[in-house]
């Protein structure tokens, strides 16, 4: 489990490990580049007669950039120094490296007269260190910094960013207008939101965390978790228990047009361990021997259900669905809520704490009337602002938000074979069956884990391309077994 912060908490760490620890920013800048500089001969292993040129701006990226031209000179290399922007603009501790480096070698300074030489410099190098721009971005790149960005992307050179490509809004991970395309990236101290959300994992490369000695901080609320953080092993089974020991799930949903999503969701269930399970729909149709089927006009009492998934495939014009909604609302059932039961959702009137919402990014906009692009620059304000109202999220996509009032941890799958139909309908099976047993939260990660680590065979099997939900469904099996 890794800390993940804001660019405005990052800076706070900062400020608070130079007066705790006594340290100058000079201090702090020489860390960074020492830890850059390792990691950088580490994983990207250039050889001693290799080309490689840093390119530098003048904020505290670039300076960085100037520490680690320092350390492979002691290394032996013999990097070419690239700077654009304004000295003049540059803090006390960049200009005491800069005066080290200019003593050291001529260094190229980016205009237009010295464009020409700036790029056989780069197009000589097979290695191009990106210290342009890190945490410090605040608008889209244009102008030379944007024509540079271009260019070295064009090159198609081994790039090494410092801290995060430039080019990524690093509190959203978003790409303003152009980023680097980074083989490798080091990240300076801990994650930043931008190192991982949104479009930054197209951009980073491989990436590690550096520990450039800041001091910890032991109340952040978000965190990047890995498969090892949590167990997802099931309830174990007795020899002397029956059906109704391992859970009874109601799971409605489904229509005319969708009948397959509950379904889905109903054999995930099954397949994750729970005991016994029945499907409420408009005109049932049995699909599954294992199911009962039930049609959503019949009285339903959901007083003895151990966990609810609601909306897979559901029509929400259909009145009874409501009903039950309100029922749902109305108790403290663990329920989850998806797909068409999302939009019976009314922030403002959710009682019931142990319900689940499943959304991905456009019924999660949907949920606050606002577009997707908003959510997308602003994700944790809409975040906080759900589980504030006690309600457990998780929010789909490429990084799973998983949070509820005291947590929010993000996951990464980074299996693309997952954006296929009914994959969602899946998830909310898996996190069904943890919740007969689990808190909603727990349930929620083991959810998520099962149903990554079974996608994640079923990619291994069929590939990214030809996977399919019920695939997902098969694989469980797998996981569970192993485990
Ligand atoms: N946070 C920490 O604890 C530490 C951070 N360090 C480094 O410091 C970096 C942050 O330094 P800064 O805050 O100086 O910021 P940056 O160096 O990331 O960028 C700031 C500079 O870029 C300019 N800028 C911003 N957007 C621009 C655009 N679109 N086009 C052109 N110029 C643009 C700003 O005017 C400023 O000069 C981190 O990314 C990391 O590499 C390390 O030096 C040491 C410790
Ligand atoms: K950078």
């Amino acid at each position: 489990m890794e800390a993940v912060l804001s660019v405005q908490e990052m800076k706070d760490l900062e400020a608070l490990t130079l007066k705790e620890l006594k340290l100058s920013e000079i201090d702090l800048m020489k860390q960074a580049g020492l830890e850059l500089t390792e990691d950088f001969l580490e994983r990207a292993r250039p050889e001693i007669h290799d080309t490689i040129s840093i390119v530098s701006s003048v904020g505290h990226n670039g300076g960085d950039g100037l520490v680690m031209y320092l350390e492979l000179i002691k290394h032996g290399f013999k990097p070419k120094m690239v700077i654009i922007g304004r000295l003049d603009q540059a803090s006390q501790a960049y200009k005491y490296f800069f005066e080290m480096v200019n003593k050291e070698t001529k260094i190229f300074f980016l205009t237009k007269e010295t464009d020409m030489d700036v790029q056989k410099a780069l197009v000589s190098s097979k290695y191009i260190v990106d210290a342009i721009i890190g945490i410090g971005l605040s608008r889209p790149l244009d102008g030379f910094y944007l024509d540079l960005v271009r260019y070295i992307n064009g090159l198609e050179k081994i790039v090494y960013s410092v801290d995060i490509p430039t080019g990524i809004h690093p509190n959203n991970g978003l790409l303003f207008n152009e980023a680097i395309k980074a083989n490798y990236t080091g990240i300076v101290g801990f994650y930043k939101y931008g190192n991982i959300i949104n479009d930054a994992l197209d951009y980073h490369g491989q990436i590690k965390v550096l520990d450039i000695g800041l001091v910890k901080k032991h109340d952040v609320m978000v965190k990047l978790i890995f498969d090892e953080d949590f167990s997802i092993e099931p309830k174990k089974r007795n020899h002397n228990s029956y059906k109704y020991n391992y859970g009874l799930g109601y799971f409605i949903g489904g229509s005319k047009t969708m009948p397959g999503a509950i379904n889905l969701s109903v054999l995930a269930a099954l397949r994750s361990g729970m005991g016994i399970a029945h499907v409420i729909q408009e005109n049932p149709v049995a699909r599954h021997l294992e199911v009962i089927y039930e049609d959503i006009n019949d009285p339903i009492d959901i007083t003895k259900v151990d966990s609810i998934v609601f909306g897979p495939g559901l029509n929400p014009k259909h009145e009874d669905y409501k009903k039950i909604y309100q029922k749902i609302n109305d108790s403290q059932i663990k329920s989850v809520i998806d797909g068409g039961g999302l939009k019976f959702l009314n922030l403002d009137e959710v009682k019931n704490p142990n319900m689940i919402l499943t959304p991905h990014e456009k019924e999660f906009s949907d949920l606050f009337s606002v577009g997707v692009d908003e959510v997308e620059h602003h994700p944790f304000k809409y975040i906080k602002e759900i589980v504030d109202k006690n309600i457990t999220l998780i929010l789909k996509g490429q990084t799973n938000v998983i949070a509820n009032k005291k947590h929010i941890y993000l996951y990464q799958s980074k299996n693309p074979g997952l954006a296929t139909a009914g994959s969602g309908d899946v998830l909310t099976g898996t996190i069904a069956s943890y919740l007969v047993d689990n808190s909603p939260i727990s349930a929620a990660i083991k959810g998520v884990l099962l149903h990554s680590k079974a996608a994640g065979l079923a990619r291994d099997k069929y590939g990214q391309v030809s996977m399919i939900a019920s695939d997902i469904i098969h694989e469980i099996a797998n996981v569970l077994k192993r485990g």
